[in-house]
């Protein structure tokens, strides 16, 4: 659990055993939250949110094994940790694969079964803009399409009842196929919003991870006012 208090600035760990790190920190820090690297389990502790970036989802798996960071990500993730996946995150945080190798774990969380790779390797990647179902009540302000890129992206293939869907392909033969969810403190994308300089997408994020730190500070205040009431 974070110690940070809700007048400090929220702190927002990035994933930091593989991929593309530096990017999402520098998104991150841009929006005025903390953006630190978490390798360690002490390091998850002291976050209050957690972007998974884009990489490679079976070396991302076995690495955050060895790095003893499994458990950890696991239980943080189901107390609600809020947790942002882009490309291999996305892949990370859904409860299944579609045509997964045996030897693949991801962390789950996502109730989404995604397919790796799914554009098919003639398309390694391509740009589409989307509509965007951006959030009214973590009021970033946000409205308009979004400019996507698509690198070996993983599409889903199948959401289950509880997972909002945020965006879709919106042309070529993939369209209509969803790209963008979120279920609770969970959101995820196939493409990779920190390679360009538009910040909407992880400003999103960020209102999440401040909602989330004010529920938990009225949590903790709740029950001295039921003493005195
Ligand atoms: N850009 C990416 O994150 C690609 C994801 C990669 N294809 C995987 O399966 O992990």
């Amino acid at each position: 659990m974070s110690t940070t208090s809700t007048l400090t600035l929220p702190r927002i760990g990035v994933l930091a055993v593989q991929g593309d790190v530096r990017e999402h920190l520098a998104a991150l820090s841009a929006l005025g939250a903390e953006a630190v690297t978490v390798r360690r389990p002490a390091e998850l502790e002291q976050v209050d949110g957690l972007v998974i970036p884009g990489g490679e989802s079976t070396v991302m798996d076995k690495l955050v094994r060895a790095f003893d960071l499994r458990e950890p990500l696991v239980r943080r993730i189901r107390e609600g940790l809020p947790v942002y996946g882009s490309c291999a995150g996305m892949i990370m945080l859904a409860d299944r694969i579609a045509d997964g190798r045996p030897d693949q774990q991801t962390l789950g969380g996502l109730d989404i079964t995604v397919r790796r790779n799914a554009f098919g390797r003639q398309v390694d990647s391509f740009e589409q803009d989307l509509d965007y179902a951006w959030s009214d009540t973590a009021s970033s302000g946000a409205t308009g399409t979004v400019h996507a890129v698509f690198i070996r992206a993983p599409w889903v293939e199948q959401a289950g009842p509880d997972v909002q869907v945020l965006a879709r392909v919106s042309e070529g033969a993939a369209a209509g196929r969803i790209v963008a969810v979120r279920q609770g403190n969970l959101m995820a994308t196939s493409f990779h919003p920190e390679v360009g300089a538009d910040r909407r997408i992880h400003a999103e994020f960020v209102s999440i991870v401040r909602a989330h730190r004010l529920q938990q500070s009225d949590a903790r205040q709740s029950p001295e006012r039921e003493d005195t009431a």
